[in-house]
């Protein structure tokens, strides 16, 4: 049956006048839209919890905005995954962190014979939800992705990525050109053995050509620093001619992942382990045309990426600014829902031992003989990043710290988009994670390194979603939108709307729902 969830949202629109009087404040008229966003929203099955952040059922949620008015509607996807775990009382798909139990049924032969048919790849997607031409995609980082109708979040279809590329699976942080070309990269492990990573292109929507996926191609594959161990790779970085792939030291143990792991009860998260002696290595390609830049081999120590914040090219050089966690450790290994739900002080003392976060930039010289080995190669004068060939013919790199503080990340970054993506910018906005709990909104200048946040006691806010202000000069004049979750409240959550510019209070519309976490999103205008 339909599991739509309507909550007319209330809608208490308020702002303070100079002189602190309370006014109705607006929705801003042209806010005419739908934010979509994925999350996890079944955390157990079959009386049995699931382990990991990444391995609840996927839930698709959207506020719609119009006239001043908000409305919330949610659905759970129907995803394998979900339908089969919903229709067995049991976890069948094995997820990120949370083995498929064994079916109760089967006796120990035909358990056996699972054994040679290999794992059943999880379409569970949680993760993000994207427009690939005139469709939208929900995904996680597999090769599975489903596609969904937007305005009444069914679940039209679900698809296998191997039939038309060679990847065992992709980011969920897709780049899209203004044309509406589709740019990822993923895995590649499965084809041929040729161990790498391929970065993928989809061209954009054509009148009467069909499905845009079927002209999906790989454009560039770079190579693993490891044969048999490719890195965990989340999202990568493009400029107007350069792809940016940061190889991290957090790997994936290929013998384990490709063997039938799900047979002895692993899970994805038992497949990675830490390289503690690469450090970090950074890719370049170029984009048109698509080649891999063999001889630029960027160097640094090693930290945990996830996030790309944006890149840019000015001068001779690649400036790519990274959400980063310090260390080799596997900073997944800390977002097991047990941990996340202990009380502030252990949370605290897990968060200590974790890689620590750091908002950096990195400049990469396209003309690395512009000097002799051993001088710093960067001449840009506004960042203290450096950049130095040594005689192996690898190029150390040193950051330019932007935000950093104790156990304090700005992750889940976004910027204003459509302006300034690949392209010199000033503003990003993020999620504020106070020893991984996200307690704050934060605006990072990058030019000035200034930052300022949205707080409020016992909200928990997610990713801040930016959209600009239609015609707008400036590149802030726009709103942040995010989904707040109180708990405890009366209104358990709410649509929270910021000015761009000073982060203060546009709007709330509240809802009398619990809503779980949610990871990315969105922003679809009407
Ligand atoms: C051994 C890791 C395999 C890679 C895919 C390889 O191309 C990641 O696979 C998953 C599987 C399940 C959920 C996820 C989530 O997307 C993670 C957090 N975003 C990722
Ligand atoms: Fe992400």
């Amino acid at each position: 049956g339909a599991v739509f969830v309507q909550h007319p949202a209330a809608v208490t629109p308020f702002s303070t006048e100079p002189d602190g009087k309370l006014c109705a404040g607006l929705i801003p008229s042209w806010l005419k839209g739908s934010v979509l966003r994925m999350g996890p929203g079944l955390f157990k099955v079959g009386g049995e919890p699931l382990n990991h952040l990444f391995d609840g059922q996927a839930m698709i949620h959207k506020f719609d905005l119009q006239n001043g008015g908000v409305t919330y509607h949610r659905r759970f996807i129907r995803t394998d995954a979900y339908v089969r775990a919903v229709t067995e009382n049991r976890v069948v798909i094995t997820e990120f962190g949370t083995a498929a139990y064994p079916d109760p049924c089967r006796n120990i032969f035909s358990r056996f014979f699972t054994y040679f048919r290999g794992i059943e790849v999880t379409d569970n997607c949680m993760v993000n939800i994207y427009p690939v031409g005139e469709d939208f995609y929900a995904v996680t980082e597999t090769n599975f992705i489903t596609k969904v109708d937007p305005d009444s979040l069914e679940t039209l279809e679900k698809v296998d990525l191997c039939k038309y590329l060679s990847v065992n699976g992709v980011t969920a942080h897709p780049h899209t050109d203004p044309d509406g070309t589709v740019y990822n990269i993923g895995n590649c492990f499965g084809k041929n053995m040729s161990l790498a990573y391929n970065i993928v292109k989809i061209p954009p929507a054509q009148e009467g050509e069909g499905e845009p996926l079927e002209k999906s191609q790989v454009v560039v594959q770079l190579p693993s620093s490891e044969r048999l161990k490719p890195s965990y790779v989340h999202s990568f970085g493009m400029t107007e001619n350069h792809f940016v792939f940061v190889e991290q030291p957090v790997k994936i143990n290929l013998l384990k992942f490709l063997s039938a792991w799900s047979f002895r009860g692993a899970t994805y998260m038992d497949c990675f382990e830490s390289n503690q002696s690469m450090g970090t290595w950074f890719h370049l390609a170029s984009k048109d045309p698509a080649g891999y830049m063999s001889s630029h081999k960027f160097r640094t120590s090693a930290f945990n990426i996830f996030h790309h914040i944006n890149a840019y090219e000015d001068d001779s050089f690649i400036v790519v600014d990274l959400c980063t966690w310090k260390g080799f450790d596997f900073v997944y290994n800390y977002l097991y829902l047990a941990n996340l739900k202990q009380e502030w002080e252990e949370v605290k003392k897990a968060a200590l031992r974790a890689p620590q976060p750091e908002v950096r930039r990195y400049v990469l010289p396209l003309d690395i003989h512009k000097e002799e080995p051993g001088k710093n190669l960067v001449s840009l004068s506004y960042t203290t990043a450096t950049a130095v060939l040594h005689t192996d013919g690898t190029v150390w790199l040193e950051p330019e710290v932007l935000f950093s503080g104790p156990r304090l990340a700005f992750e889940f970054p976004q910027i204003n988009y459509s302006r300034c993506s690949g392209k010199k910018y000033s503003f990003a906005y993020g999620l504020g994670l106070n020893h991984f709990i996200p307690d704050r909104i934060v605006k990072l200048d990058v030019q000035s390194r200034e930052s300022r946040a949205w707080r409020e006691d016992g909200c928990y806010p997610s990713e801040p979603l930016f959209v600009p202000t239609p015609g707008a000069r400036d590149e802030d004049d726009g709103v942040l939108l995010s989904i707040v979750v109180k708990p405890g409240a009366e209104r358990p959550a709410f649509l929270l709307l910021l000015d761009a510019v000073e982060l203060t209070e546009l709007a709330r519309a509240e809802v009398d729902a619990v809503i779980p976490v949610t990871l990315h999103g969105v922003y679809r205008p009407a």
